[in-house]
C-alpha cells in the first residue's frame, strides 16, 4: 500500500472525512467521499463494538463500490459513566441527535461530577476492507477530561467539551493540524499504517 492509493472513506460524518484527507494526504493516498458515488446504501451500526461497526461500515462499502474502503467507528468513554456514551455516542441524544444535543446531554449527566472524576477518552477503530480479503484493523485513543463548558469551535462532535491538561486546550481549540498529531484517529491511523507494513 505504499503507491499512491484510492481509497473510499466509508463515513458520512464530515468532520471524519476533513480529518481523513489530511490524514491521507501525508501518507500519499488519495479519500474518496462517499458523495461521490450514487445509490450508497446506509450501513447500519448494531455491532457492540467499535471494532464490528468499523467493519461492517468498510465491508459494505468496499464490497458494493469494488474498492478498498476505510470505516472508522468511535467514540468518547466517560468513567464516571462506566465507559458510557462509548459506541452508542452518535445516538446518545437520541437517533439522529446533533453533535450539540449529545454534548449537551453528557454535560447534564456529569453535572454533580467533581474535576477530578472526570476523566474520559475518545476512541477510534478503522477497518480496512480491500475487496474479497480480510480487513486489517487498527485503534487509537487520546485522554482528556470532560469540561464544565463548551470551548472552541474547531472540529466536530463533543471536541468542546473534551479538555486536554497537557494543551490547556479543548479539543475544538486546538487547530485542524493540532487535533491530526494527538487525536485518537490519527493514532489509529499511524497504527493502520503499522500493521499495512508489518503484513506486506
Ligand atoms: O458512522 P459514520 O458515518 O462514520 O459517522 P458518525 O458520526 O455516525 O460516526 P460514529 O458512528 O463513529 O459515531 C461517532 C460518535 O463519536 C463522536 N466522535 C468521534 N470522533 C470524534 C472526534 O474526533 N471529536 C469529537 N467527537 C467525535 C461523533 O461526534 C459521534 O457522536
Ligand atoms: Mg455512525
Amino acid at each position: 500500500m505504499s503507491e499512491q492509493r484510492k481509497v473510499v472513506l466509508a463515513t458520512r460524518n464530515k468532520g471524519k472525512v476533513k480529518e481523513f484527507n489530511k490524514l491521507f494526504a501525508q501518507l500519499g493516498w488519495e479519500g474518496i467521499s462517499l458523495d461521490e458515488f450514487e445509490g450508497v446504501p446506509e450501513v447500519v451500526e448494531d455491532g457492540d463494538t467499535f471494532e464490528a461497526n468499523a467493519v461492517k461500515k468498510a465491508r459494505e462499502i468496499s464490497t458494493y463500490l469494488g474498492m478498498p474502503a476505510v470505516g472508522d467507528d468511535s467514540g468518547l468513554e466517560v468513567d464516571a459513566l462506566g465507559g458510557r456514551p462509548g459506541v452508542y455516542s452518535a445516538r446518545y441524544a437520541g437517533e439522529g441527535a446533533t453533535d450539540e444535543a449529545n454534548w449537551r446531554k453528557l454535560l447534564g449527566e456529569l453535572a454533580d461530577v467533581p474535576a477530578e472524576k472526570r476523566t474520559a477518552r475518545f476512541r477510534c477503530v478503522l477497518a480496512l476492507v480491500e475487496p474479497g480479503r480480510d480487513p486489517i484493523i487498527a485503534a487509537g485513543f487520546c485522554e482528556g477530561v470532560i469540561a464544565e463548558e463548551p470551548r472552541g469551535t474547531n472540529g466536530f462532535g463533543y471536541d468542546p467539551v473534551f479538555y486536554l491538561p497537557q494543551q490547556g486546550k479543548s479539543m475544538a481549540e486546538l487547530s485542524p493540524e493540532e487535533k491530526n498529531q494527538i487525536s485518537h484517529r490519527a493514532m489509529a491511523m499511524q497504527n493502520l499504517l503499522s500493521a499495512l507494513k508489518s503484513n506486506s
